[in-house]
């Protein structure tokens, strides 16, 4: 087992270290942009499919992720550390802020307002809100870097938040707001189901500590004994509670999902697939969820998208993950962002249903994030995509900052689900426990979603 030595000999040789991990990311960004001719995007000017082609020059995203990391660990090295924990004890702010702006069609207001951006009263006045409460929102956001302010209580677009931009009216969007995410790049459509997925999420987290360590909750595994249901005094567990009426807003039935003959296994209202099915026309697709859930996805896909079916090639099919698979001929069982939903002994059922089913050449895909050590960790090798580029010293071995909203999103699965982000040997365990092998890895370098795949033992 190797140890990270947490505390180098001095502490200014660390920061001069971090800061020239930075210098020279920056100057190898130079050297393969100007290879390629291309110039790094500007952080003021909005988003286009041109500005974003700079990070896929070889070397360019790597090195931007080296810069991100050692920056936030710069951060935090010279910040006062009461500064530190104030800092991330009242980040919660930020999702609240980012879900109002989109609620209120910020992006869109400013795209319509041009360069000069808009006053916070031009910007308010669409959604009725309170245009001194918006500013205060609005600022939080710039502080972040996200719009900026260019006078006071006057705001312009930029690239960051111009992700959000729909790209249609606001007035179009308020005459249709149950249609405002159809045919978008889905960056605000992510932002609101983050935002009303947090509500719960956020909610359960400030129960977290209260579940943790009171003994009649403590070593839960149930998923309908969880911080969640403390929050929200409920003893059902969260996929039964979303489907209740009254909470039906909180949930993004429109996220995406995939099936070939490619099994998509708790694969929502089928979204991952049908874009699958348009990129691959040689596949077939079967993409099975709950029965409420597949209603819900034959009456969207039959009122939202009926030129994208792709006629034939994708059926819905209603199935429970935890009886036998009815599938017996699949290529692919692919299990996006299920397995981090569920504690280990209901894992073990579902990959067990689906290792029963497999035939010699199926393979399981399973698509989560993965967490890494916050130290070097060397257990695992000789398995293809296992092993990550050791960032430089004295970085983080996991990508620290980078890679944090791994981290994040496991605390928000132990909350709702008792689920977890898993490391690889956790995947590994669990693919052992079942009849499967793990034969490969793909991840990025931080956060990103990976994929890890099986293959019958
Ligand atoms: C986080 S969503 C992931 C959806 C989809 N795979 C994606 O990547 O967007 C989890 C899905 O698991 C489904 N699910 C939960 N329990 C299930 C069960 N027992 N059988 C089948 N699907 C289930 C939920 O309805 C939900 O659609």
């Amino acid at each position: 087992m190797i140890t990270s030595d947490p505390s180098p000999s001095s502490t200014l040789a660390e920061l001069k270290a971090l800061s020239k991990i930075i210098q020279d990311s920056i100057i190898s960004i130079e050297a393969s942009l100007s290879s390629a001719n291309k110039e790094f995007p500007s952080p003021y000017t909005p988003i286009t499919r041109e500005s974003e082609a700079a990070r896929m020059v070889p070397g360019v995203d790597k090195a931007c992720t080296l810069i991100i990391t050692a920056a936030y660990q710069l951060i935090q090295s010279v910040q006062s550390p009461m500064l530190s924990i104030m800092a991330i004890a009242t980040q919660h702010a930020l999702p609240a802020a980012l879900g109002v702006a989109s609620a209120a069609n910020v992006a869109e207001a400013l795209r319509e307002a041009g360069p000069n951006g808009a006053h916070v009263n031009e910007i308010a006045r669409a959604s009725n809100i309170d245009p001194s409460k918006l500013a205060r929102v609005l600022r939080l956001l710039a502080t972040n870097h996200i719009f900026v302010e260019v006078a006071p209580d006057v705001f312009v677009n930029n690239r960051i938040s111009s992700c959000m931009d729909t790209g249609k009216s606001v007035k179009a969007i308020l005459e249709s707001p149950e249609t405002k995410h159809i045919a978008t790049n889905c960056v605000a459509a992510s932002v609101e189901h983050w935002q009303a997925t947090h509500n719960s999420a956020a909610t359960s987290a400030a129960h977290l500590s209260e579940f943790l360590l009171d003994p009649k909750t403590a070593m839960s595994q149930e998923l309908n004994n969880t911080a969640f249901n403390i929050a929200f005094n409920t003893d059902i567990p969260v996929w039964e509670w979303l489907e209740k009426k009254e909470n039906e807003r909180r949930f993004d039935w429109d996220g995406l999902k995939q099936g070939a003959v490619i099994v998509d296994v708790g694969g929502g209202v089928g979204a991952q697939s049908l874009a699958l099915a348009q990129n691959c026309p040689h596949l077939r697709f079967v993409v099975q969820d709950r029965e409420q859930v597949t209603k819900d996805a034959a009456g969207f896909w039959n009122d939202k998208l009926p030129d994208a079916l792709p006629s034939g090639r994708v059926e819905l099919q209603a199935h429970d993950f935890f009886t036998p698979q009815p599938v017996k001929n699949a290529s692919v069982f692919l299990l996006r962002s299920i397995i981090h939903d569920w504690p280990d002994k209901y894992c073990l059922q579902i990959l067990r249903h689906l290792r029963a089913a497999a035939t010699p050449d199926t393979r399981l895909v399973i698509v989560d994030s993965l967490v890494s050590y916050a130290c070097e960790d060397s257990d695992l090798k000789h398995i293809p995509g296992i092993e990550r580029p050791v960032p430089p010293k004295p970085l983080l071995p996991n990508m620290g900052y980078a890679a944090l909203t791994s981290y994040q999103l496991d605390i928000q699965m132990l909350s709702v689900l008792n689920g977890k982000e898993r490391t690889i040997a956790q995947m590994k365990e669990l693919m052992d426990q079942t009849g499967w092998k793990l034969v490969q890895v793909h991840q990025a370098l931080a956060f990103s979603t990976s994929k890890v795949i099986g293959a019958p033992a």
